[in-house]
């Protein structure tokens, strides 16, 4: 697989709105996306070539809510562009790396996205995501 940057730096937040406000009121930073995605909001904030993705649950379950009600707002995730996310699951896989899909899932602005267990990375969850040609 070849990882071509690292698209975002995922943060848990129990409101996107409200959070988005330390990146745009305390820092010169803006949101220039949100993004409905499943049970869960996803806010943009481009910082150069990578961004800041606010990620909040719309439901009581799932797995934002369940990590911010268990561990509170924060960074919550590494999220690494891949050139092809098929190939570098089954890379993985063949490496056994636990991911938690065999399938890439649906992520926001359109990317097929893939998570590598937390338990195997010395505590950081890392996503892989590719985006359609266009992105
Ligand atoms: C996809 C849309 C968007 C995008 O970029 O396009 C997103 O990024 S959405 C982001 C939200 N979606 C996900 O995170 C999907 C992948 N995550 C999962 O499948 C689960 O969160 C999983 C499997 C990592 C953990 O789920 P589980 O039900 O096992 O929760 P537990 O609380 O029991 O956790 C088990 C174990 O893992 C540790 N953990 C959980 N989350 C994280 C984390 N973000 N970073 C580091 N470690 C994490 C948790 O502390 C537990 O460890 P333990 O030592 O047992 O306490
Ligand atoms: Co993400």
């Amino acid at each position: 697989m070849k990882i071509k940057r690292l698209a975002h730096i995922g943060v848990a937040v129990g409101s996107v709105d409200e959070a988005a406000k330390v990146y745009t009121s305390m820092l010169p930073l803006e949101l220039t996306s949100t993004e409905p995605v499943g049970e869960l909001v996803t806010g943009f904030i481009p910082v150069g070539e990578t961004n800041i993705e606010l990620v909040q649950s719309t439901t009581d379950d799932g797995v934002i809510a369940k990590y911010v009600a268990k561990k509170g707002e924060g960074v919550h995730h590494l999220a690494f562009e891949v050139d092809d996310i098929v190939a570098a699951i089954a890379e993985l896989k063949a490496k056994g790396v636990p991911l938690t899909s065999d399938e890439p899932r649906p992520g926001a602005h359109g990317a097929k996205v893939v998570f590598l267990h937390p338990k195997a990375t010395h505590g950081v969850l890392i996503e892989l995501c590719q985006y359609p040609q266009d992105h």
